[in-house]
């Protein structure tokens, strides 16, 4: 046990870690030069296309020093805010932290909110100045910054390269000098921390975990905590660039484990396995069950492909756990999903696998958080509401809540006036400002999550020129003014665009989506009005004139094939319209709501 150091990267967005672990894995020799892919952890299509590490992996390297070899665990942890419970669980099964900071862009809101995490887990942190080859890097001003963040020596902070490879050997060297082994009782029950999982179709979900105390052997029969589920560990072993089967894993250690668990869901993370011959008293602290923060109905464009649509979206779900998803119909779009997604960034990506992965052409409505509605019959009988055509009749509505989220923004000061502006607009309430450096500040705002939904963070990046980082931990549900916005065109209510919106931005909001599903919808050949309303009140309307051109009348006496291929043409644009009682809608109207500023 004391030759093992578990340690993870923690950075910000882009600030180099996957480029450094794989200096870390080439240098340790266990990758070769030839095996050495670009960014080898991140081996989902989508990651990294999106250059971003969604699933977190675990990785075992050797290393000789001072004529001792060590096995350093790294543990790769995901780098967005929507994966932040996966992150703690990580950063839990380790003792020692990288803090990456890249020296051109110093530290960002996501610097922070994992060094909270790995400080509250106890972790030795290192202090890693990254990218100092780049021209633009500004390595003593950094430095400094990091020293002030961290109270640490200017000389303690390293300075590394993750693309030439420029101190990374010494790198190691402090890992080993200043990441304590794991501590844990070798004669204890077997408790074994999960922090992450993968599905994999051929042999089912594999498990990664720590063993904290104990040890797990191949062959035993285990158990898994929190879901009570109880397996036989066919095989239990480390990962190297490939899985190496091993007898046990001992406590300290890292590893993985198949036992024929074939949905993502039977696994959760921050779960401890135990031996079901001589069990644990208790779990490891911190479990939690990971709750979907944000909703949206998923449709079929052609109403023929519901049942393959449930395939697909029960495909995703056998990897994909924090994925949830029931039926529901809607006046307008027919048969689809309502799914729940962690944040935005998983519904983006789910949305786009759907597409890519299984050919769905799929209509997502406009996401939205949970609510708790309260009858005035019964004030204490909370009732969730994950659709807003969900909420009870308002005459009899006592209450609505709604989430918050504690959101950390940093950005420069020349920007603090805009930021705080759009965060009073978006109902947020300033619980902190703070400087960083002179130039660079914290502000702490509490928001309501619909709020962050709704274009926060292209905003953000818009007026703060990109420089701003953005963060945020679910807070409180809380008491707020909100009405259901209906919208009706052609006097039909669509109520997949109806929105639970704060009383205040109601009239704004209503009379803006009007205006905007003006543009979107093309005319047609009579008048549609377009109306916004809360309950029978109408408070905004707008009117697509009808069209009097045959639109291929341009073509008469002219080329008939013209005349063919724009008639076609037409056609295919009709596969992504949806038909509203004579009105034809295009998909683009459905999300309409997110894009009201542009
Ligand atoms: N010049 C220079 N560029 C680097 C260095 N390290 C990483 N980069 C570049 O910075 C970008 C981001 O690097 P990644 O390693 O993907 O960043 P990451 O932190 O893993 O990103 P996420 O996985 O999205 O969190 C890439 O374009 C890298 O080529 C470095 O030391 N020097």
């Amino acid at each position: 046990m004391k030759n093992i150091r578990n340690f993870c990267i923690i950075a910000h967005i882009d600030h180099g870690k996957s480029t450094l672990a794989d200096r870390l894995l080439q240098i340790t020799n266990t990758v070769t030069e030839r095996e050495l892919q670009n960014q080898v952890l991140d081996d989902m299509d989508l990651e990294r296309e999106k250059g971003i590490t969604i699933k977190s992996h675990a990785i075992q390297m050797e290393y000789e020093h001072n004529g001792e070899t060590y096995v350093l665990n790294l543990i790769d942890t995901p780098g967005h805010v929507d994966f932040s419970y996966e992150v703690s669980r990580s950063i839990a099964a380790c003792e020692g932290a990288l803090l990456i900071v890249d020296a051109a862009q110093s530290i960002q809101a996501q610097t922070i909110s994992n060094l909270y995490l790995a400080l509250e887990n106890d972790l030795e942190i290192i202090p890693v100045l990254n990218k100092i080859d780049l021209p633009s890097a500004n390595p003593e001003e950094v430095t400094d910054d990091i020293v002030d963040l961290l109270g640490c020596d200017p000389e303690d902070v390293l300075r590394v390269s993750g693309k030439t490879g420029e101190g990374v050997e010494q790198l190691l060297h402090t890992i080993i000098e200043k990441v304590p082994p794991p501590v844990g009782d070798p004669e204890a029950p077997l408790q074994a921390l999960i922090f992450d999982s993968v599905y994999n179709p051929f042999r089912g979900v594999e498990a990664y975990f720590k063993v904290v105390n104990g040890e797990i052997k191949k062959g035993q029969e285990v158990q898994f905590m929190a879901t009570g589920k109880k397996y036989h560990a066919d095989e239990v072993g480390t990962l190297k660039l490939k899985q190496v089967e091993k007898k046990s894993i001992k406590t300290g250690d890292v590893g993985y484990i198949i036992s024929g668990i074939k949905e993502a869901v039977e696994v959760k993370v921050g779960d401890t396995i135990t031996s079901v011959e001589n069990p644990a008293i208790s779990p490891i602290d911190g479990f939690e069950e990971v709750k979907p923060m944000v909703f949206a109905g998923i449709y079929p464009v052609d109403t023929e492909d519901y049942e393959d649509l449930r395939f697909s979206i029960e495909k995703l779900r056998l990897n994909d756990a924090s994925l949830t998803f029931e039926p529901e119909s809607s006046a307008a779009l027919g048969f689809g999903f309502r799914c729940g997604f962690l944040g935005m960034l998983h519904l983006e990506i789910i949305q786009e696998r759907l597409e890519r992965e299984f050919d769905m052409n799929v209509i997502t409505t406009v996401p939205n958080v949970s609510y708790y509605a309260y009858t005035e019959k019964h004030p204490d009988k909370r009732i969730l509401v994950n659709n807003p055509s969900e909420l009870p009749d308002p005459s009899g509505l006592n209450r609505v809540e709604e989430p918050y989220i504690k959101a950390s923004i940093i950005t420069k000061s020349d920007f603090v006036g805009q930021v705080m502006n759009l965060c009073i607009e978006k109902r947020g309430i300033l619980k902190n400002q703070n400087y960083l450096t002179q130039h660079r500040v914290e502000l702490i705002f509490e928001l309501p999550l619909a709020e962050v939904v709704f274009d926060f963070y292209d905003r953000l990046k818009s007026i703060s020129k990109g420089y701003a980082s953005f963060d945020y931990h679910p807070l409180d549900m809380r008491a707020s003014k909100l009405v259901k916005v209906d919208i009706l065109i052609n006097a039909e209510p669509v109520d997949a665009l109806s929105a639970l919106i704060h009383v205040d931005n109601a009239y704004g909001i209503g009379k803006k989506m009007c205006e905007k599903l003006k543009e979107l919808i093309p005319r047609q050949q009579f008048d549609i009005p377009i109306q916004a309303a809360i309950g029978a009140k109408i408070i905004a309307r707008e009117t697509i004139k009808a069209l009097r051109k045959d639109v291929t009348a341009k073509c008469y006496g002219g080329d008939i094939s013209r005349k063919r291929k724009l008639l076609e043409k037409q056609k295919a644009g009709k596969k992504k319209m949806r038909q509203i009682g004579r009105v034809e809608v295009p998909q683009s109207a459905f999300l309409a709501v997110l894009k009201l500023n542009d």
